[in-house]
């Protein structure tokens, strides 16, 4: 037998676990198989009361657990018994000379610090939800995988009962508890050492001085944004957001996929009507809001019919069987939504490929983080919500004041606005975009292909949005040329004036947001 295969017998175990689903199963389980058990306060108390003979850890220590529980299982005969290499004949001996017997099986989880901070306790009771004589055990067992197998999760309890039957766990699935068991207190701490920094013990200034993250891999994705590159999904164990969402039909989700989705979810929840986004290489090809959404995939597919094909569309409403029946006719990678009204799961299947997601929250509130060699930027997400966002708040720069539909017009081109790659141009109509410039590194060149993109007929008489200042007035007058109605911007260029002055000349209403929206 390799070293990977030898097996260790399982006769002594210690099980000390907060969350005690499937504890007396376990216990008798182990107990059939002949292995003697020594437990903490109430869970020795639950094994006791399901039949099973148990030791007490203070029976084993000869010291009682003491302030409110602080105290247990830190103790040498308990740390010994675990942290003792069973490969060597001085810990042997060692253990023999102390009258210390070795546990072979340490069953341990957590006291839940998440779940209390999550549920608004005050912070002495957060603080003393913080486990210490658990991870102590769990660290020292994991560390000992050699000789020990640490289990923190009560899904492997039918597998412990397994492998007693089996003669014990072998070595590399000693190291797969063990890894385990790291990652449930890293992840643990990094929970404590976060709540510290961002709010109970946080230092001056906006930023905690810390910020730990873990993630859990959730798949292993085909390739990532091309095929020569490898690449996995992980997720942050929330439960919520993309990460999570829960695919009702078609291929697997690919990289590409994971970040237009995002990107369309993003661009669909900034209307408060229902709306849909379609989304190609993580720019609008498509978005508008309707009285239903059907209607509103209607308009956001009119925009840019070339493009959206083999897009991925996002909903801010549950899709209907009528909207299903107009996606099922088009070419599309992905559609996510909160939620499917019956049927219309079933037609979009009818395509074998779409992906059909369903994602029940709205993008969180919140930071976001990107990250750069060696290190991580990290920002509020920009939400729409800066005063300028509002149009009560423009400035009418230029031109007659539009009337309440005009300014829904301009505002909805600037909502529109923020979803579209910087330098960003985008004509609106009838709550539509209509033509689309992204991404180009100047913004002359957006507002053209805003322009050429929407064709002379739709962009005359459009309601155009600047994601931030024309620097100089020659962007503007692409669209001014192209007959659009009204402009609104954030100004603040040094050459406002210029700006200002070429939109007088055309007759065209100009409003500044005093807010900039850059999408990189
Ligand atoms: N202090 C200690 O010595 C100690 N030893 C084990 N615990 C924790 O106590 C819990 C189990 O306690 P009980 O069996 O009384 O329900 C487990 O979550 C375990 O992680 C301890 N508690 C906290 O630190």
């Amino acid at each position: 037998m390799t070293a990977e295969g030898t097996k260790r017998p399982i006769r002594r175990a210690l099980v000390s676990v907060y969350d005690k689903t499937g504890l007396e199963e376990l216990a008798r389980g182990l107990h059939a198989a002949g292995v003697q058990l020594v437990s903490t306060g109430s869970t020795a108390a639950r094994i006791a009361a399901a039949g099973v003979p148990v030791t007490k850890v203070e029976e084993l220590t000869g010291f009682p657990e003491c302030l409110d529980g602080r105290v247990k299982t830190l103790h040498p005969r308990v740390h010994a018994g675990i942290l003792a290499d069973q490969r060597l004949d001085s810990h042997r001996e060692q253990l023999q000379e102390l009258g210390v017997e070795p546990f072979e099986l340490v069953v341990v989880n957590l006291y839940p610090f998440r779940e209390t901070v999550a549920s608004g306790a005050a912070p002495d009771e957060c603080v003393e939800q913080i486990d210490i004589g658990g991870p102590s055990m769990v660290r020292a067992a994991a560390k000992n995988h050699p000789s020990v197998a640490v289990v923190v999760n009560p899904e492997r309890y039918d597998d412990v009962l397994k492998a007693v039957a089996d003669g014990g766990f072998d070595l590399e699935r000693r190291k797969r508890l063990a890894a385990e068991a790291f990652q449930h207190t890293a992840a643990y701490d990094v929970a404590v050492a976060n709540w510290f920094a961002a709010g109970y013990a946080a230092d001056e200034g906006p930023w905690p001085d810390f910020i730990g993250v873990t993630y859990a891999r959730k798949q292993v994705l085909r390739y990532g944004e091309n095929p020569h590159q490898p690449a996995a999904l992980y997720s942050d164990g929330s439960g919520k957001g993309l990460a999570e969402a829960e695919q009702l039909h078609g291929k697997e989700m690919s990289f590409n996929n994971y970040t237009d989705t995002e990107a369309a979810r993003r661009a669909a929840y900034d209307h408060s009507e229902p709306c849909v986004a379609i989304i190609k290489h993580a720019n609008p090809c498509g978005i508008a809001v309707g009285a239903d959404v059907a209607e509103a995939h209607r308009k956001a597919h009119a925009c840019d019919p070339l493009s959206a094909f083999g897009g991925v569309i996002a909903v801010n409403r549950p899709v209907s069987v009528a909207m299903a029946e107009q996606v099922a006719e088009i070419f599309t990678e992905v559609i996510v939504a909160p939620a499917y009204e019956d049927g219309a799961v079933e037609v979009l299947a009818r395509k074998k490929n779409i992906r059909v997601l369903r994602c029940a929250d709205a993008p969180a509130p919140g930071d976001e983080s990107r990250s750069i060699e060696g290190g991580d930027l990290v920002q509020a997400k920009d939400r729409l919500q800066a005063e300028g966002d509002d149009p009560a708040n423009w400035t009418l720069a230029t031109g007659e004041a539009l009337d309440a539909d005009g300014l829904a017009e301009l505002a909805f081109a600037w909502r529109s606005c923020r979803a579209v790659k910087s330098n960003a141009i985008l004509l609106a109509k009838d709550g539509a975009t209509v033509g689309v410039g992204m991404g180009q590194v100047n913004r002359v060149d957006s507002a053209k292909l805003a322009v050429e993109r929407a064709g002379a007929e739709r962009a005359a008489g459009a309601y155009a949005a600047s994601d931030a200042f024309f620097p100089f007035p020659d962007g503007f007058e692409v669209l001014a040329e192209a007959g659009v109605k009204a402009v609104v911007q954030p100004g603040g260029s040094v050459r406002d004036e210029l700006v200002v002055e070429a939109a007088q000349k055309a007759g065209v209403t100009m409003y500044f947001t005093g807010t900039r929206h850059f999408f990189h």
